[in-house]
Order: C-alpha cells, then sequence, then structure tokens
C-alpha cells in the first residue's frame, strides 16, 4: 500500500497583500526541493476558466480521429502530436531501459519561434513552428494557457533565486526568453489484465528546470523517495503540482532533488488527463554550478543549455521512425 506523503504547499498568493514575504516563500521553496524536489503551489493567481480550457481541448484534440491527430505529429522540432508508443524510454544513465512503451498519448506546444526567426534560419535546434490542429478553440485556449504559464515561470524567478541564495535578479538573465513546452497528456484506461511494466510513464525524471503540471482528479502520478518506494501526488484542487528537473538540480550541485516519479495507468476504466509546463532557461543559457553550491568540488561540467538538451533527447528516446522524440520527460 502506498502512502500519501503530504507534500509541502507554497502559497504565492501570500505575496500579493496576504502577509508573506519573498522570503518566507524562498525558504518554504528550498526546504520542498531539497527534499522531496516537489510541492503543491496555491494562489498562483492563473484563472481557473483558462485551466477548464486547457483540459477541455485538451480532451477534444485526444478525441479527434487518428488522422487528424497524425496530420500534426511531432515535427523535426518537437512540436506537435506523439502517439502510442512513440515514447519509448530508451536508456538512461540512471536507470535501466523500459520494457514497453509509455501508455500515453501527448501534444506538444513550444515557445513561438517565427519562419524568419534566424535560429530557424541556421537550423538550430528546437528551433522551429508549432503545428496546430485545425479547431480555432483548442489554439485559443491552449496559446491562453501558454501564456498564463509563462508569465507564472517568470514570476517565480526573483523568489527561485532568493531560494539559491542569489539575488532576486540573478534568474532572469538565464531566462531572457525562456524555452517552454506545454505538453497536453492523455492515458488511456489500464487493460483488464495489464502486462509488466506497463505504466501510463514510466519512472523517470524530468530534464529541464522547473515542471507545473495541472492534473484532474483520476490520480496516477507517483514519486520515489529515497527508500525507493512510492507514493502518490494526489490532485489538490487549484493547485499546481511543481517539481524542479535534472538542469536546477545540476545547477545546484544535486543538493536540489530532481525526483524520479512516473504515472500508473488509470484504474477504473477512466481515462486520466494532465497538462505539463516545462518552464527551462533560455537555449543559449550556461549552465554551469552555482557558487553557493559548490562546497567540495561541482560534479557537472558546464554546459550551454541547448547543447544539454539536444543530448538528452537523442540519448534517451527513439520513435517508431527512429527520430529523436519529445519524450516522456522531455521538456
Ligand atoms: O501526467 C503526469 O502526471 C506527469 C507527466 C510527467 O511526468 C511528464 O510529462 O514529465
Ligand atoms: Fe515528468
Amino acid at each position: 500500500m502506498t502512502r500519501h506523503l503530504g507534500l509541502p504547499v507554497v502559497d504565492l498568493g501570500r505575496l500579493d497583500g496576504g502577509g508573506g514575504s519573498t522570503s518566507d516563500i524562498a525558504r518554504a521553496i528550498r526546504s520542498a526541493c531539497e527534499t522531496a524536489g516537489f510541492f503543491y503551489l496555491d494562489g498562483h493567481g492563473v484563472d481557473a476558466r483558462i485551466i477548464a480550457d486547457a483540459f477541455e481541448a485538451n480532451r477534444r484534440f485526444h478525441a479527434l480521429p487518428m488522422a487528424r491527430k497524425q496530420a500534426v505529429a511531432s515535427n523535426r522540432w518537437h512540436r506537435g502530436y506523439l502517439g502510442f508508443g512513440d515514447a519509448k524510454l530508451k536508456s538512461s544513465a540512471r536507470y535501466a531501459p523500459a520494457r514497453q512503451a509509455n501508455r500515453l498519448e501527448s501534444f506538444f506546444v513550444r515557445h513561438e519561434v517565427e519562419e524568419d526567426d534566424p535560429d530557424f534560419r541556421s537550423g538550430k535546434p528546437l528551433q522551429g513552428p508549432n503545428q496546430w490542429p485545425d479547431d480555432a478553440f483548442f489554439k485559443e485556449a491552449v496559446s491562453a494557457y501558454d501564456k498564463a504559464l509563462r508569465r507564472l515561470g517568470m514570476r517565480l524567478l526573483p523568489v527561485l533565486s532568493l531560494a539559491i541564495g542569489e539575488e532576486a535578479g540573478f534568474l532572469a538573465r538565464h531566462f531572457a526568453p525562456p524555452s517552454t513546452a506545454l505538453r497536453l497528456n492523455h492515458y488511456p484506461p489500464a487493460e483488464p489484465t495489464p502486462e509488466d511494466d506497463v505504466f501510463g510513464s514510466h519512472p523517470h525524471t524530468d530534464y529541464g528546470f522547473l515542471t507545473l503540471l495541472a492534473q484532474d482528479a483520476i490520480g496516477g502520478l507517483e514519486i520515489e523517495t529515497t527508500d525507493g518506494s512510492w507514493h502518490p501526488v494526489p490532485c489538490r484542487e487549484g493547485a499546481f503540482v511543481v517539481n524542479i528537473g535534472d538542469i536546477f538540480a545540476r545547477w545546484t550541485n544535486d543538493v536540489f532533488n530532481s525526483t524520479r516519479h512516473r504515472v500508473v495507468t488509470p484504474a477504473g476504466g477512466r481515462d486520466r488527463y494532465s497538462i505539463a509546463y516545462f518552464f527551462d532557461p533560455n537555449l543559449d543559457t550556461f549552465i554551469e554550478c552555482l557558487p553557493a553550491f559548490q562546497g567540495g568540488e561541482a560534479r557537472y561540467q558546464p554546459i550551454r543549455f541547448v547543447d544539454y538538451f539536444a543530448e538528452r533527447l537523442d540519448a534517451n528516446y527513439s520513435r517508431r521512425d527512429a527520430e529523436p522524440d519529445g519524450g516522456s520527460d522531455a521538456s
């Protein structure tokens, strides 16, 4: 029997005349990141209507006939539809490869890159156009969600800067602009007699900086504690589940935990929907162990975010057509 951990709750609303100071909130975030690596975010200011519409768009898209979804199949900039079986964890430095593909389908929207952008013209990885299904409501709802979550990510930067012991403006220079990925996930119900090693999403850590997750009430997300046991992260009404990814952990010399998590396939014949928003640094930024965390020595070499990211995508994921894909934890 898994036990619900009772993750810390951080209330950003306390900053808006709610009697909290930025440094109180930074302390709470630091403590959460040094332990669970996950917390619930309340008082985030994202309108409930925007979240509900994005879930409606998620359901509507995944209910389309497969041919219409395949018409916007993930392009080489990792934007678009990733079908069942397209995201199989191939290998990982830290964990055994998965034997079965993840039982989910997703739609990815990343930061907008116009076709006249010099990055696009020069063929830089991940810098290309989004694709949209032929549905005006979908584009409007998903764009509104993307914009709101990007704003929230930017709003968190001063408090996260304080949480890593830097001045409030420190992180902003690494996010000018950020790279982002919005992933609409659909997990179909479990088979009556599932095979071994089948998950909605296999145990993984997220690649990037910060993940902000909205989930429905079905449940299935679980996180691993240091003793190797798994614990559910139930839906908390109105809150985002926030976790830090590998690049944030790397910045802190692994003082902050990028915690392994997974999604078990939904029981009871029900479908599960979630929306993950991966909020990551600018592709050109250098990630190098922060002085405050160097202690003995830095565990990782400095790396340009785009190089790190492209390497993670290429090393860890395969698609049926052998092109690297957006992967379960790709952000
Ligand atoms: O759907 C979820 O609850 C989690 C998804 C996830 O871990 C991911 O997309 O990286
Ligand atoms: Fe994840």
